[in-house]
């Protein structure tokens, strides 16, 4: 017997991104999207559908002379906390607004993926869909990191779009990230005789303020302005409420314009905190727009609308590295993604996917 859950790939888009919001699929938790999604282009005879863990590449064989990939992660960042917070499992949809966790970051632009999967037949260019698990991560743990890897041949392809939220225009390149820890030691004690001891969490009180101090610059790298962000996005330190702590740790998130390496962005924080003691733990390079590119040029003409920069990271960078030339499409405001009231207009999902099938067809 069929499924009842399984995905049916044929009807509104809009309802699709519903159904596919409704599998809870927070990175590490990707299997139930994974296989549904596996099961449903299985049944797509004009596929090719090959498996690694939860990714899942399909490529139809046209045989045209170029190939595009449509890629997009199946991930999403943990549910909001905030009790009430809308953006969360499973989906709403309130006056023709879908919200959930995963609405526009990005179960839009994978469900679009998915219907043009089951209806393009044929296509100007031969496709390859890429769905992919652990991009909201650490780089280490990227599924498409893993895929270029193992069957680097499944991700060839002369132009790539990842379906991340763009609101209807071409998002090009995106900004590199990079995260740092600022650890500060001091000498644990009896609170109550707090002399006794020196309280790391006081000494990374000169961290806050050099990053509260910190102007974020804004780079234009082949005339798009990349805005840069310097933040603390976690701070711990202390064991009990009547201990002085011995440590504390700051991480910092330095996001930076694809004019830099990462080499540069690390040399340029490790400057900025000069006396502290500090690692890097994660990192991945940007990429620059490359929106002069033939079909590139040509998405961006049948769209008819300016292009933008993409201030989060995607993984447009990992397809330029690996020479395939890459840019972000994909349904919502990319404004929203993450937050608590995570949300997607059902029409404009709808208008992504109807783009995508003109420039296809
Ligand atoms: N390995 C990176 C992954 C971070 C990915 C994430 N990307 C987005 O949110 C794209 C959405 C958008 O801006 O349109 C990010 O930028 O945090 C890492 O761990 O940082």
């Amino acid at each position: 017997m069929d499924n009842v859950n399984e995905l049916d790939l044929l009807q509104d888009v809009a309802v699709l991104t519903e159904q596919i919001m409704n599998i809870e699929s927070v990175s590490g938790n990707e299997r139930e999207i994974a296989d549904q999604v596996h099961q449903a282009l299985l049944k797509l005879e004009h596929l090719e559908v090959h498996r690694d863990q939860d990714a899942i590449v399909a490529r139809t064989n046209f045989g045209r002379e170029r190939r595009v990939v449509l890629a997009g992660h199946l991930d999403t960042v943990p549910l909001p906390r905030t009790e009430g917070a809308k953006g969360t499992v499973p989906a709403q949809v309130i006056d023709g607004v879908l919200y959930g966790r995963g609405a526009t970051d990005m179960k839009g632009g994978v469900a679009v993926q998915l219907a043009l999967a089951a209806e393009l037949k044929d296509a100007k260019y031969d496709v390859t869909y890429v769905f992919y698990d652990h991009e909201e991560v650490e780089a280490a743990k990227s599924g498409l990191g893993r895929l270029a890897k193992n069957s680097p041949e499944l991700l060839e392809a002369d132009f790539a779009i990842l379906l991340e939220p763009t609101n209807g225009t071409v998002e090009g390149g995106c900004n590199g990230t990079s995260r740092f820890v600022i650890r500060t030691h001091g000498k644990a004690a009896h609170s109550g005789r707090a002399w006794m001891g020196h309280n790391a969490i006081h000494d990374a009180a000169p961290i806050l303020q050099r990053l509260a101090d910190y102007q974020p610059q804004t780079i234009t790298v082949q005339g798009l302005d990349y805005r840069e962000g310097m933040n603390a996005v976690r701070i711990s330190g202390g064991i009990a409420g009547n201990v002085i702590p011995d440590y504390c740790e700051v991480e910092v998130n330095y996001r930076f314009a694809p004019d830099k390496t990462l080499a540069q962005a690390e040399a340029l924080v490790f400057d900025l905190f000069e006396g502290f003691e500090i690692e890097r733990t994660d990192g991945a390079e940007g990429a620059k727009p490359g929106l002069d590119q033939e079909i590139a040029a040509d998405l961006i003409r049948i769209l008819g609308q300016e292009p933008k920069p993409k201030y989060g990271w995607t993984d447009v960078s990992r397809f330029s590295a690996l020479g395939v030339s890459a840019v972000n499409f994909g349904p919502g405001d990319a404004l929203l993604a993450h937050s608590d009231d995570e949300h997607v207009a059902q029409e404009d999902i709808r208008t992504c996917l109807k783009s995508l099938r003109s420039w296809l067809s």
